[in-house]
């Protein structure tokens, strides 16, 4: 053995010696509670944090404590990099958080610019935790890895992983923007949007943690499979703090499914025009005057002067439900003077009776009555004619018309719901919010995020040519627009992680058509296979092909229209390796051997090229395409 590995394995027991040591005084800390760790919030945060750590460690015993090494200039100490911080009992960083402002040069540092930075060394571990080797780059040019393309080759099992070993520079700017600045990823398939955006949520936690801490972070993904794909990714990272939710589990509660005609129609940006013209259609005129029975007195306020009440609030537009006490304290304030003449001296005690005095409540509930947004939206939906009129055509009416008895909601009311409450009152804003596949969100939806990060930024990530909702936004412009971070700039990545350059080809061909212009992908990915493989026998190929996916290693997903689903799954193998799929499930996963099934069925679904846009690229290693019917023409060769 070198004496070189044999320095680096006495650093990884001296490590792991430190790191025993540190969880034991996070036990310590926990088992002691409150006092010692602050406060409770404090000591269940150490708490969950300890049994997730205590957790992966039961699960990898020994594992990789560092993936990275910087050397700087000479008499300068050496860093190790890794996930987590780890020190001496001294204080000396052993380990340095990947996301210490000193890594940075770990994942930008090249040969154009040092950073100060003499070596850069890449380890090699087994999968027990065993270090094997490592490599180094001097940095006098730019070579190429083989530890890193080795990382980036490697067969895909299983959830998604992260990649804080080798982020790539493009990707680390990105990880590494200011909390303060939003930004929008437009990135091909498999460019790493979703690892980025993970990534940058841990590690802005990191950086920025007491803020956060108030608003938190969330990450919203488009369906629960995708959640439970990426859902280790931030706990692997020591950052178990962040929720993780698709948008209708963020409003919560759907129980009923609409017609695609109403599904379209409640999610045009149109409906919150609507809806605010119902909810402020509610505002009363005043016809009588005010008057407040005050011991010996009778306040009285004319009917002119509540009109012009109710006029200069409404033009200082303030939030629904701030209008109605902002009317509530101007009338006591002008009770409150009509009473100063009178030579009174009206206190805070006074000001709050006349506030909650009958007559004064039962004004407001005439002229500014208190909203629920549920009844609102129902009564609404129930008869659209009047806040409709002028805005939505007889046929749309129709389509959102809900029918008299009906009780529940569909995914799509509870936006709209969800938007009155938004005009009634600000809610909570969250201090960064990840929003994963962000092209297929519809306007109203974009809605509801920007309202709860109206005080915090965004990481939005997409791929116009995935956009494959009725509504999928074409140009980020508007769709940023309705996200409410109109200025924030768009970033390309099209380095290609995931897809083999064989099949990059083949997608790529396919993105000429879609009605969007981005840039196509540029395979980093050499390796891999494409087979197109016509069939008499649609199920008897889809067997023959996933019989030999199976004798390989790595994860299998049959993709397939809809319609098919049911017949395929009865004829495959069941087995934890192979997942069948339709179409529409597929965003956002990657499998390593992919058999797509029939492309002209996929190709005739609605935004079919852009499904099947999306299905071409989810394989890691190998893709399969079995068909009988002839293939759609971008991709007939
Ligand atoms: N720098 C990197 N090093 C190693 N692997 C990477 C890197 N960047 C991305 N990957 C891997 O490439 C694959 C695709 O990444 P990811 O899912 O984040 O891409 P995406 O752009 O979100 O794709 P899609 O558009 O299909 O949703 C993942 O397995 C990810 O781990």
């Amino acid at each position: 053995m070198s004496d070189g590995l044999t320095e680096e394995r006495a650093h990884l027991a001296a490590a792991r010696a430190a790191l025993a040591r540190m969880l034991d005084t996070a036990r310590l800390r926990v088992a002691t509670g409150a006092q010692v760790a602050g406060d409770r919030y404090t000591a269940e945060t150490l708490g969950r944090m300890l049994r997730t750590q205590a957790k992966e460690l039961a699960e990898e015993p020994a594992g990789p404590l560092f993936f990275g090494r910087l050397t700087f200039d000479p008499g300068e100490p050496r860093y190790h990099i890794g996930r987590r911080h780890i020190g001496d009992t001294g204080g000396q960083p052993l380990v340095v958080d990947w996301r210490a402002p000193l890594a940075r040069a770990f994942y930008r540092a090249s040969a154009r610019d040092r950073m100060g930075v003499t070596t850069r060394r890449r380890y090699g571990w087994a999968g027990a935790g065993e270090l094997t080797g490592y490599e180094d780059e001097h940095l006098e040019h730019d070579t190429a890895s083989r530890l890193l393309a080795d990382e980036i080759e490697r067969p895909r099992v299983g959830p998604m992983r992260d990649i804080v070993a080798t982020i790539q520079p493009e990707q680390d700017e990105l990880v590494r923007a200011d909390l303060d600045e939003s930004v929008c990823v437009q990135g091909a398939p498999g460019t790493g949007k979703t690892a980025v955006g993970l990534h940058r949520a841990a590690y802005l936690l990191y950086s920025h943690r007491a803020r956060l801490s108030r608003g938190g972070v969330l990450v919203l993904g488009p369906n629960p499979a995708f959640l439970a794909y990426i859902s280790s990714v931030l706990p692997a990272l020591g950052e178990v703090d962040v929720s993780q939710r698709t948008l209708d589990q963020l409003l919560g509660g759907a129980s009923l499914v609409d017609s695609d005609e109403s599904t379209v129609v409640k999610h045009d940006p149109r409906m919150a025009t609507m809806l605010a013209r119902a909810l402020y259609g509610r505002l009363g005129e005043p016809t009588e005057p005010l008057v407040v029975p005050d011991g010996a007195y009778r306040w009285r306020v004319s009917e002119v002067a509540l009109a012009r009440l109710m006029d200069e609030i409404w033009q200082e537009s303030p939030r629904y439900g701030v209008g109605r006490e902002r009317l509530r304290s101007r009338l006591v304030d002008l009770v409150r003077r009509q009473a100063e003449r009178r030579g009174l001296v009206p206190g805070e005690a006074w000001a709050r009776q006349i506030g909650r005095s009958q007559p004064v409540r039962d004004l407001l509930d005439r002229l500014w009555p208190r909203v629920r947004p549920p009844d609102l939206v129902a009564r609404l939906l129930r008869d659209p004619s009047a806040a409709a009129d002028g805005i939505l055509s007889d046929a749309e009416q129709e389509a959102i018309r809900r029918p008299p008895r009906r009780t529940g909601w569909s995914a799509a009311d509870l936006v709209l719901v969800d938007e009155v409450a938004g005009l009634i009152e600000q809610p909570a804003s969250f201090g960064h919010i990840v929003v994963d596949e962000a092209q297929d969100l519809s306007p109203m939806e974009c809605r509801v995020i920007a309202r709860r990060s109206a005080h915090g930024s965004l990481t939005v990530l997409g791929d116009l040519a995935q956009g494959t909702t009725p509504w999928a936004a074409t140009s980020w412009e508007s769709q940023l627009g309705h996200l409410g971070k109109p200025s924030a700039p768009v970033v390309a990545l099209t380095a290609g992680f995931r897809v083999p350059g064989a099949v990059v080809t083949l997608a790529n061909r396919l993105l000429a058509t879609l009605d969007v212009a981005v840039p196509p992908t540029r395979a980093v990915r050499d390796a891999g296979s494409l087979r197109v493989l016509p069939s008499d026998d649609l199920c008897g190929g889809v067997a023959a092909a996933v019989k030999a996916a199976l004798d390989l290693d790595g994860s299998v997903a049959v993709i397939a229209a809809p319609s098919a689903i049911a017949t395929l799954s009865a004829a495959l193998p069941v087995t934890p390796r192979l997942t069948v799929l339709p179409a529409g499930l597929a965003k956002g996963l990657e499998y390593d051997h992919v058999v797509v099934v029939e492309p002209a069925d996929i190709a005739a679904e609605p935004r079919g090229p852009h499904l099947l846009y999306v299905v071409l690229t989810r394989a890691v290693s190998r893709l399969d395409i079995v068909h009988c019917r002839p293939l759609p023409p971008p991709i007939a060769g």
